[in-house]
């Protein structure tokens, strides 16, 4: 039985319950429930800090984790990537008063606070720069500057409204991109069931990112069409009752679909419907 720790609490633990459920998995309905059985699909799943989830898998205790890059990189386990899980998408920035700094070599010599320590410190020391202290805080990061225990941060950034609602500004290039990943232990054989709960997350992954499109061409436009509509492999083209036209079916990308839409329009297909995919294995 595969052994899957999902985050317990915080941004990513409604996101990942949720791509669980659509990849047909059972998800708990109270949020303190702790461990969930789900013998239909041979997976047991532990609902565990983001944080702590790299911790064990790299241990091996669990076989596979969702939580974020940043996390990650931050727990020192020997654990790894596995899949890409296309949410919570962040970056992970330095910020100081604004106006106050410019670039990362500046630190040198400043208390940086953070949630992320050792990510912190390995970055720094990869650039040459010796901070005096790198404080470790829980959150609300934003407040140390102000309350006078560091001189700049290190956090997560999504919108920028926290930090501009604290008077802070990013400044340097971004330490990383961050967002939710599949972990799985860096060393020994891959667990068996693994690449099943990998295809399924693949497979809602393509089901968001993907629509289908179908539309009528004429025979003469059917060429030109497909080469706005190519597919993931070949589109589906079908004889209809008149002869003299054709349909296409092809899977598109969802932020593309109105471009796609015009351009077709324009070559001449008509009766253009788009569906959403509610599952798919590729
Ligand atoms: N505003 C945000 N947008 C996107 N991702 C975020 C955001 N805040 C935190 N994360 C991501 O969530 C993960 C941290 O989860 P964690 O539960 O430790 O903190 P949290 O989500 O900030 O929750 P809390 O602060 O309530 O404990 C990291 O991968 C981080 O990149
Ligand atoms: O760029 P934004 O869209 O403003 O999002 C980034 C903020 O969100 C998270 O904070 P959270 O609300 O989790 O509070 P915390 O600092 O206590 O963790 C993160 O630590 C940043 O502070
Ligand atoms: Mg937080």
């Amino acid at each position: 039985m595969l052994r899957i720790a999902v985050p317990n609490k915080g941004s990513l633990s409604e996101p990942a319950a949720a791509m669980l459920r659509e990849a047909g998995y059972r998800q708990r309905r109270d949020s303190r429930e702790l461990v969930l059985p789900d013998p239909d699909n041979d997976v047991e799943f532990f609902f565990l800090r983001p944080r702590d989830i790299a911790v064990y898998v790299g241990k091996g205790t669990v076989d596979a984790g969702i939580t974020g890059r940043d996390l990650l990189l931050d727990s020192g386990a020997e654990a790894v990537e596995h899949l890409e899980l296309g949410f919570a998408g962040s970056t992970f920035r330095f910020a100081a008063p604004a106006g106050r700094l410019s670039q990362v070599s500046q630190i040198d010599g400043l208390r940086v606070a953070t949630s992320y320590p050792v990510l912190v410190a390995e970055h720094l020391r990869s650039q040459g720069v010796t901070p005096t202290e790198v404080v470790r805080l829980d959150g609300a990061v934003e407040t140390a500057i102000r309350l006078g225990v560091a001189d700049v941060i290190a956090d997560v950034v999504e919108t920028g409204s926290t930090l501009r609602a604290a008077g802070l500004e990013v400044f340097g290039e971004p330490l990383l991109r961050s967002e939710a990943v599949l972990v799985r232990r860096e060393e020994g054989p891959q667990p068996v069931g693994l690449d099943v709960l990998t295809r399924r997350l693949q497979g809602v992954l393509t089901a968001r990112q993907y629509v289908l499109m179908d539309y009528d061409v004429p025979l003469e436009l059917v060429d030109a069409a497909v080469a706005i509509t190519p597919g993931l492999e070949s589109p589906t083209v079908s004889p209809l009752h008149n002869r003299e036209w054709a349909a296409v079916r092809a899977m598109v990308r969802r932020d593309h679909t109105n471009r796609v839409m015009d351009a077709l329009y324009d070559v001449g297909a008509r009766a253009i419907l788009v569906t959403s995919i509610h599952a798919c294995r590729l």
